[in-house]
């Protein structure tokens, strides 16, 4: 009598990782796009910026807009600012993007920087310039440097909050319309300690031969997280919900001799780079009239050289749903972008 066996697998089986705790730098730099810096800003700074911008925080709203056939809310608060421009960039068209658009609908001009944020930001710009000298760069990268000659500066930022345990924001990649191709992002986290979660978006060639990791980063009060270039193209990321949190305890009180008071907030702040050569000016507009949107095509991409990226109607998130369906495929050159790295005289 002979037994039977079950068929082979007609494919082969490819092990699914579990979730991965990256709680020191070192994990981070070896398993992502990402740089952790701990203590990045001198401590009585941290607390004089968590303070002001949980007082601003009162004011921040949450983003709307139509997904399918209903509105969605985002489950935390968020606000965007812009830097004060005084001799550090002369090129103002930026701010345009930065005033009128978001998610596909006008909105008030911004705020600017607080001067916690402008004291923060120099900081911040000091340590990004420092790692992206140490990196390989991509041809796609802006090319482009800064008035004092810095290869990155930061001319916005957008800002969340989330209190409790359960605000969150679900997995995404950061839109490029106003940012162009492998941008670089650092995100400064403030108060209770929340998980930063990435997921790379395998390419689809890859899918039979492996699946993705999810990693957990505890963000923890005053640590920056810098997303180099690249980390938009190939990883989503997230703040999920939480079944529990640490009270956050500021190590200085508001004012002097006042007891400092426990928080449940987090707030964070992305500075970003918006580009002059994607000024709204520049950004195609749907057939609803609206500055399209830039994706990257993360299924199909290459080797940082021949990466496709496309203009999208974005209209629907907040026309009752109802959108185009504008599509175009980005051409630096056609389109008259750049300097690149990898071109720098184009
Ligand atoms: O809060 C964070 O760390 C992430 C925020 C974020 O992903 C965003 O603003 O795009
Ligand atoms: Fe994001």
């Amino acid at each position: 009598m002979s037994i039977l066996k079950p068929p082979p697998p007609t494919s082969p089986q490819i092990a699914r990782l579990p979730p991965l705790t990256l709680s020191t730098s070192a994990l981070v730099a070896q398993h992502t796009p990402c740089t952790l810096h701990t203590s990045i800003l001198p401590p009585d700074l941290a607390c004089r910026l968590f303070y002001a911008m949980i007082d601003e925080s009162h004011r921040w709203e949450r983003n709307k807009w139509w997904l399918f056939d209903r509105v969605v809310e985002s489950p935390h608060r968020t606000s965007f600012y812009a830097r004060r421009l005084d001799g550090v960039d002369k090129d103002t068209s930026w701010q345009e993007a930065a005033q009128f658009w978001y998610n596909g609908k006008k909105t008030e001009p911004p705020k600017t920087f607080l001067p916690e944020m402008e004291e923060a930001c120099r900081y911040i710009e000091g340590v990004v310039n420092e790692e992206m000298c140490k990196r390989k760069r991509f041809p796609l990268e802006w090319g482009g440097s800064g008035t004092e000659g810095q290869t990155w500066r930061a001319n916005v930022a957008a800002s969340n909050c989330y209190e409790g345990t359960k605000e969150s924001v679900g997995f995404h990649s950061d839109q490029l319309t106003y940012l162009g191709p492998y941008p670089t992002i650092a995100s400064l986290s403030l108060g209770t300690t929340r998980i930063f979660r990435l997921r790379e978006v395998v390419p689809t060639a890859e899918t039979k031969q492996r699946h993705a990791r999810t990693y957990n980063v505890p963000l923890t009060h005053n640590s920056l997280m810098i997303m180099h270039a690249s980390t938009q193209e190939r990883f989503k990321h997230s703040i999920p919900p939480q079944p529990t949190i640490d009270m956050f305890r500021p190590p200085f009180p508001r004012t002097y001799g006042v007891a400092v008071e426990p928080s449940n907030c987090r707030i964070n702040i992305t500075f970003r780079f918006y580009r002059p050569d994607f000024r709204p000016g520049k950004i195609p507009r749907c057939k609803c009239g609206v500055p399209t949107i830039l994706r990257p095509d993360m299924k199909n991409r290459q080797d940082g050289t021949e990466d496709k990226y496309w203009w999208t109607c974005y209209a629907g998130a907040q026309n009752d749903g109802k959108g185009c369906n504008f599509w175009k495929v980005m051409d630096v050159e056609a389109e008259g972008r750049g300097p690149f790295v990898g071109c720098l005289d184009c």
